[in-house]
């Protein structure tokens, strides 16, 4: 089977597109197999996009992180859906389902940009301790469950052993949750670190992460309700801005998008 490796931001996928009939598999476990760091083709998911309308350009993309579990949203899935969608078959604009939900996507010559629902936000639903002091956390939900903590320095947390306990508080038991840690930069950027569910590890960036942090942020009056930018730890930003039309309701995430390379796979 034909596949490309694919980036967004740093968040690497298995991507597959327009799957002929024949082409069925157990697609969890065929996730864990592909997504394995040594002895698979490598990633944080697997991201199976194909075309289901022409008028308009519809797609249905289904995300399996790398532990075989459904993601019911991934931004950066979405924005390499869009990005390949583009390339192959020449849409600028187009529409992407996941999870029963509908996503607008845009390509730009350097960004690709997708919508993420916003959905409840909760202050303070979790507190641990992070270097020796108490921290809480806020949820917001962007079509997956997000708790996002503001703290001083990003880079002085120990993400994947914070994260891993966050991820399985009780208070978020049992679905769990995927875990923010942000700093404020100024009224228009944050810096971000991610710990993912699925992936259980840290990952360099994470779309709906991206929009959770704003949302917390804007909330927080930490920044402005204009663009954010929002710094990974991949050294690619992604942008946030309000929908123009839904601006408490919907956000546009956008960044940029690498193919690194094609293959194929028995
Ligand atoms: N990296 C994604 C989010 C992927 C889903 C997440 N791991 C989950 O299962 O909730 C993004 O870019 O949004």
């Amino acid at each position: 089977m034909r596949f490309r490796k694919i980036h967004g931001a740093g968040n690497d996928f298995v991507l597959l597109t327009d799957l002929g009939p024949a082409d069925k598999r157990e697609w969890p476990k065929e996730a864990e197999r592909l997504c394995a760091r040594r002895t698979g083709i490598g990633a944080d998911g697997l991201v199976i996009s194909s075309r289901v309308s022409d008028e308009p350009t519809v797609l249905e993309v289904d995300c399996f992180n790398a532990d075989g579990s459904v993601a019911t949203m991934c931004g950066n899935a979405l924005r390499c859906a869009a990005w390949a969608a583009q390339c192959d078959q020449g849409f600028r604009t187009m529409q992407l389902r996941m999870a029963g939900v509908l996503h607008e996507a845009t390509v730009d010559t350097n960004s690709v940009w997708v919508t993420a629902e916003v959905g409840a936000i909760e202050p303070r639903v979790l507190q641990t301790i992070i270097n020796g002091r108490p921290t809480w956390f806020d949820s917001a939900h962007t079509g997956t469950e997000h708790v996002v903590a503001v703290v001083d320095d990003v880079d002085a947390i120990h993400a994947e052993v914070v994260g891993r306990v966050v991820r399985h508080h009780k208070n978020v038991a049992p679905i769990g949750t995927n875990v923010n840690f942000v700093q404020r930069l100024g009224r228009q950027a944050l810096k971000i670190r991610t710990y993912e569910r699925g992936v259980e590890a840290e990952t360099l960036s994470c779309g709906s992460g991206a929009v959770a942090a704003v949302v917390v942020a804007t909330m927080r009056g930490l920044v402005a309700k204009r663009e954010v930018t929002v710094h990974n730890r991949a050294g690619e930003p992604l942008t946030v801005r309000p929908h123009h039309d839904r601006p408490e309701r919907a956000a546009w995430v956008g960044g940029p998008v690498t193919q690194t390379f094609e293959g194929v796979y028995a």
